[in-house]
Formats: C-alpha cells, structure tokens, sequence
C-alpha cells in the first residue's frame, strides 16, 4: 500500500523544484522585473513566473482542489512587457528529468494568456472545508532581492489542517549539520554545495533533500536538536525589524539565558533550518497591532517543524489556526521551538509581551 499523501507529495516536490529552477534564473539577473503592490511590498518576475508554474502542476493532478496564493493577475493584465519578461521563464523552465516534467507536473504552460489564468487561480477564500493548496511562490522577497534567503512554499490542508508541507530553499547549505551563523541571512547565493528542499507529510515525520535540478534525491530523516542547555542555544528571527520586533526578542533571548546574537534571515528558511537542528528557536513578535499573518507564510514550516519534533504556536500558546481563511487571523505572532522546551519559551515571551 502506498502511504497517505504519497502523490501530492512528489506533485508538491517536483512543482516546488521547477518553480525554484525559475527563481534561480531570476536571482541572477539584474533586473528581476520588480514591481509595488498596493500594500507597497515587491514582487518581481520570479513571484509570478513560480506561481504560474506550481499552479500549472497543481490542476494538472488534482483540479478540484482550491488553491490560496500570494500573488494576483489583476496587474499583469494591465502590464504586457512585465507580463512577457515572466512568460519567457514559464515558458522556458523546464525539468531535467523530462520524463517527470510530462508525466507528472503535465508539461508546458499554453500561451501568456493561460499562464495569466493561471496566476488568478489562487483566489480561494480558504477555510476550514476540504483540500487547499497555500502557496507562496517567493517567500521573503526582500531577501531575494538583497541576496538573501527565500523560499518557494507548497502546503496542503485538508479540512483546515496541514497534512503536506514543502519549501525549497535554494540558498541554504545542502548539508543538514551547518550550523546557523549570522552571515546565512546576508549575501547568500545558489552557489554549489546549495539549495535544499524540505519536506514533511502529516504523521510521517520531515526530510530534507539537495534542490538540485535533476531526478529527486533520496530524502533523509531531519530532526529538532535536543537542546539540554538554553545557554549554547541559538534563535532565528526575520531580517526586516518591521516583520518581527527585534528589541524583544533580545529580551526574551536574554532571559532565557541564550548568549548568542540572534541569527537573521528572510522566508521559511527560518523554520527549516531549526527543524534540522541546524538551530533551535525562532521567534516572530508582532510589530502592529493590526497585521494578520497570512497562512502561505507558515503552513508548509509550519508542519515541517512539528514532524521534525517542534512545536509551533502563537506567542500566546496556541497552535497556528488555518481554517479560518487567507489569514491566521485567531493568531498573534509564531514561536517555533524544540516540544521539551517550548512551555519555558512561552513562558518568557508573556513575561516579556505582558510588560509593554
Ligand atoms: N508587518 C508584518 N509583520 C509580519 N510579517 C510581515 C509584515 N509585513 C509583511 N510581512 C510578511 O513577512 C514575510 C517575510 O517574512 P520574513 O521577514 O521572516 O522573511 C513576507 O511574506 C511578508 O509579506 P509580504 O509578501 O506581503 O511582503
Ligand atoms: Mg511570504
Ligand atoms: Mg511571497
Ligand atoms: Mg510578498
């Protein structure tokens, strides 16, 4: 018998490494095709190109799944040379394994039209009903732009609970035990010896795997380090003061007794780097009061984590909700630590919050 999710977890896999091989290409070019959104964060060619493509695989197997995506349509339709910068890389970017490609992503895009189609397919309103894709085909743009970290993310939730999860992380080291230093989050590239996806099905515990651009390696178990003494323990936290408030989190990190400067880096690379052990905590503290996380930013981590023995929640101690639409909005903030020691975290982090 074949284990549960065991197709939408090499769809999820093989769209996640073809829309990677599509945000590669654009990391090296100069002009990435960066544009304003109306909420005035970037999005580039390689947002759209990637959300195309994973789109295009996901209809291609399961057309009847909803599907909730970062990015829209609406500004390409008015935009036809950003539109055809992006329809050259779908159109382009294919698997090395061919055979993969057409069997199971189901081939090439049509025309710019039908990738514009395809873009606005990601405009479920989410919930708590049936089987919905969360996507974001860059996470931590910012930091692709910086050359930094980012990550292509692919989630299933079936009934408002996450049961697939993916990132590929084409920045990150290979190697499962290099540990976390400051200079990950700045400077990164897809140099050899980098680029990895993670990968976590509902019960069936999270690997990592290299990127390459080849036939799927093999996977390999990953696991959150046991962590016995908080002093030689590390935490990871976003790059950009304005996501996640960096003043507390020292403060939380001091009372913890951790030592280390936190490491900063952009995306979900964050939760898979801890889920590897290659650190141990990672705090996002809200800095308005009004902003709602929103679920293709944590679904896939999210899962990845608690497989690789974590624990996720709010920073008031509550598992991430993801039924209640594109938004986690019964949510505040994420902490993401080992399970032993993830009540001590809280702990500290109210101590910290409640004294504002
Ligand atoms: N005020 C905010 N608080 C928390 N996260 C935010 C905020 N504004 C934007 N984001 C989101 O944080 C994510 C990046 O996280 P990180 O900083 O950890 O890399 C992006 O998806 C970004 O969304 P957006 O795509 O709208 O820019
Ligand atoms: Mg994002
Ligand atoms: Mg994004
Ligand atoms: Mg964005």
């Amino acid at each position: 018998m074949t284990s549960p999710y065991a197709k939408e977890l090499e769809v999820a896999q093989l769209a996640v490494q073809r829309a990677a091989l599509l945000t590669k290409r654009v990391f090296h070019e100069k002009a990435k095709g960066t544009v304003s959104k109306d909420d005035k964060s970037p999005v580039t060619v390689g947002d759209f190109g990637a959300q195309a493509l994973i789109i295009s695989a996901l209809q291609a197997n399961f057309p009847a799944d909803e599907i909730v995506a970062e990015e829209e349509s609406a500004q390409l339709r008015a935009d036809p040379s950003l539109r055809d910068q992006i329809w050259e890389h779908v159109r382009s970017t294919r698997l090395d394994d061919a055979a993969s490609e057409e069997a199971v992503l189901g081939g090439a895009v049509k025309d710019a039209e039908a990738m514009l189609d395809l873009i606005g397919q990601g405009n479920s309103q989410g919930g708590a009903r049936g089987r919905i894709w969360a996507i974001d085909p860059i996470d931590g743009t910012k930091g692709f732009l910086r050359g930094g970290q980012y990550a292509v993310c692919l989630a299933l939730m079936v009934d408002g609970d996450v049961k697939v999860g993916v990132l590929g992380c084409p920045n990150l080291p290979v190697n499962d035990s290099a540990a976390l230093t400051a200079d990950i989050g700045a400077n990164q590239t897809d140099d050899e010896g980098r680029g990895v996806i993670f990968s976590a099905v509902i019960g069936q515990g999270a690997t990592s795997r290299p990127l390459g651009s080849g036939a799927l390696a093999k996977g390999q178990k990953i696991s959150m380090k046991p962590i016995t003494d908080l002093s030689s323990a590390s935490f990871c936290e976003s790059v950009e003061a304005g996501h996640s408030n960096q003043s507390e989190s020292a403060q939380i990190a001091q009372k913890l007794g951790i030592t280390k400067p936190s490491v900063r880096m952009d995306s979900q690379a964050k939760y898979g780097s801890i889920a590897r052990g290659a650190g141990d905590i990672y705090l996002r503290l809200p800095t308005s009061k009004t902003y709602q996380e929103k679920i293709w930013d944590h679904a896939a981590g999210d899962l990845i984590v608690r497989e690789a023995g974590g624990q996720v929640t709010d920073t008031t101690g509550s598992r991430l909700d993801f039924s209640v639409g594109r938004t986690l909005a019964s949510n505040r903030g994420v902490i993401a630590a080992p399970a032993a020691i993830h009540s001590q975290v809280i702990k500290v982090v109210q101590e910290v919050l409640g004294q504002k």
